[in-house]
């Protein structure tokens, strides 16, 4: 098939991210079909500026959106995984997945969703976040937990709902695999009050919120003489956007698998 003949779902069309993506479809020359919103009256949408051309189907779940599209991209909220999992399932349709926060059960739901379709997940579609978390990864694995305390800062806008943020654990996780260990063991919840101090090995956060900050990142590795900081700064949530229509346009005619942006980009 034609990327440039691709239908494109878009699940959570009303939202900061929804409306990123009709840009980024429309200007990859692909095709939205439509979306699912809960309420456009009360999100005051206009379907004309959020199309700039076409017809575009307000849908009222998953099922009714798959069924029209090639493949679907949702950036939505945690408690749509599940739903949507089992509607992409049964309708076969390639799953284009942004939403974070998700527990270890929704997570279970992606995976078995991605025995019967190619989901493309990740917790952020830039290729610059992709390159950090091969980055951070490698200096895991460089810079030893005995002597390099690694600690992951965040910042973003005032109205995110989900803490840490999900690059920031996937980041997390990079230096844990790097390291040879399991990240639940070592992954350290923000600190607050006589909370000892710091065991060697640990993976700290810290999320901070204000204004209207894209996405922020930094891995630190702190030893007794030295630190390097590994940063990443989103500008403009575009990055996103083009890097989730990317991971569209290359999961057409895939198998099923659980896929991520390196997948995408080649880097694997
Ligand atoms: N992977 C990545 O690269 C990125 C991931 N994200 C993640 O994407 C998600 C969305 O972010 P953002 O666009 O900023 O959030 P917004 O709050 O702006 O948008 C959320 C969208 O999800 C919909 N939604 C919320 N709850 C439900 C529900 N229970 N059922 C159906 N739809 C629902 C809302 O629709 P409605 O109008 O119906 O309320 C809205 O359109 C977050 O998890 C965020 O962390 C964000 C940026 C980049
Ligand atoms: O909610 C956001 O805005 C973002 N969420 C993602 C995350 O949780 O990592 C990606 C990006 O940082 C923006």
């Amino acid at each position: 098939m034609s990327s440039h003949s691709l239908r494109v779902g878009i699940a959570g069309l009303s939202g900061r991210m929804g409306q990123m993506l009709v840009r980024s479809v429309l200007d990859a020359g692909c095709r939205v079909t439509g979306g699912i919103c809960r309420d456009p009256g009360e999100n005051g949408l206009s379907m004309n500026e959020l199309t700039r051309e076409g017809a575009i189907t307000l849908c009222a779940d998953m099922t009714q959106l798959a069924t029209m599209s090639d493949v679907v991209i949702d950036f939505t909220h945690v408690s749509t995984v599940i739903p949507h999992a089992e509607a992409l399932k049964d309708t076969g349709t390639p799953w284009i997945l942004g939403t974070t926060g998700l527990s270890e059960t929704d997570q279970k739901a992606v995976a078995v969703a991605a025995q019967s379709i190619p989901v493309v997940q990740a917790a952020n579609f830039s290729a610059g976040v992709t390159l950090v978390l091969r980055l951070a990864r490698e200096m895991g694995a460089a810079l030893s937990a005995e002597r390099f305390d690694a600690e992951i800062v965040e910042m973003h806008h005032r109205q995110k709902v989900d803490a840490p943020s999900g690059t920031a654990l996937a980041i997390g996780e990079a230096v844990a695999k790097g390291r040879d260990v399991t990240f639940a063991d070592v992954r350290t919840p923000a600190r607050e009050g006589q909370c000892g101090a710091r065991k060697t090995g640990e993976i700290g956060f810290a999320a901070l919120r204000g204004g209207q900050i894209v996405g922020e990142h930094t891995v630190l590795f702190t030893s007794a003489t030295e630190q390097i900081a590994l940063s990443h700064r989103a500008f403009d949530r575009r990055v996103f956007a083009d890097g989730a229509v990317q991971a569209a346009e290359w999961s057409a005619g895939k198998t099923a698998g659980l896929y991520n942006m390196e997948d995408v980009l080649g880097l694997t």
